[in-house]
């Protein structure tokens, strides 16, 4: 079913992928999606680089934020990282499902206790990395060993971050449909692997255009090099909100 969006609700489920190796080039990267509604969406290269400060110059410029670290350690390594996160006041962030129950538990009470403690003023979304838009069937079941296909590893993770206690996954599009069936239409999909059509795959593998995404289900749609790499990011973003606001 096509889903035609007002440009507002479109630019809201939009989180540009600020890869940038500094605060200055992320910083001019973001004065171009000022005002437009967007989220951005800090990552490894970005927070690295330019950490903390870089996460409160975006939210004092009004961006909702989404840091995507994608923690995977020990229980108490992540509840502590998770109660660290919630204190800068991030809207979202993420560790992976394939550090199983007890570890996405710790970060849910990591989060608990920095809202507890006042550290926090809000909780963050919580969500779960189930496997990487990048992995395709032949590296799942050659390289990393799991058999079946992409989908059922990604509803098992899925329903395992459901279980315990998050607010959503990580997944390409390809299986926002499943993920929903399984956990529930409440449960959130954080898509990546979006690529307009005729744009680059580059390292992605499992990838639908803005319009197929949102008409699957997918709440948020990640975009980084589509528009981030485009020669004026202001527009390409302007053309993909164009597509999920044109029936
Ligand atoms: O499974 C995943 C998890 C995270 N990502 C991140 O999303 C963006 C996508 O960037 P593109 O340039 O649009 O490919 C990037 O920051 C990844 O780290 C993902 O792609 N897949």
């Amino acid at each position: 079913m096509t889903l035609t969006l007002t440009r507002e609700e479109a630019a809201g489920r939009i989180m540009v992928g600020l890869d940038k190796p500094d605060a200055q080039s992320a910083l001019q990267l973001a004065g171009r999606l000022e005002g437009t509604g967007c989220w951005v969406k800090v990552g490894m290269e970005l927070f690295y680089a330019a950490g903390h400060e870089i996460v409160q110059e975006l939210k004092n410029r009004g961006f909702k934020i989404f840091l995507d670290l994608k923690m995977h350690d020990i229980p108490n390594t992540v509840r502590g990282g998770a109660r660290s996160i919630a204190r800068m006041g991030v809207d979202m962030f993420n560790v992976h499902a394939a550090g199983g129950s007890a570890m996405m538990q710790a970060a849910m009470q990591g989060v608990g206790e920095a809202v507890a403690a006042g550290e926090a003023q809000a909780a963050p979304l919580v969500i779960a990395v189930t496997q990487l838009t990048s992995t395709s069937r032949e590296t799942l079941n050659g390289e990393i060993g799991i058999a079946g296909s992409v989908e059922e590893a990604v509803v098992r993770y899925a329903v395992l971050a459901k279980h315990a206690g998050l607010q959503g996954v990580v997944a390409s599009p390809l299986e926002v449909e499943a993920i929903k069936a399984a956990c529930g239409e409440g449960f959130l999909a954080v898509t990546p692997g979006i690529r307009p059509a005729g744009a680059a795959l580059g390292d992605q593998a499992r990838v639908t255009t803005p319009r197929e995404a949102v008409d699957g289900g997918s709440d948020y749609l990640v975009i980084g090099r589509p528009i981030v790499a485009a020669p004026d990011p202001a527009q390409a973003l302007e053309s993909i909100l164009k597509e999920l606001t044109e029936a």
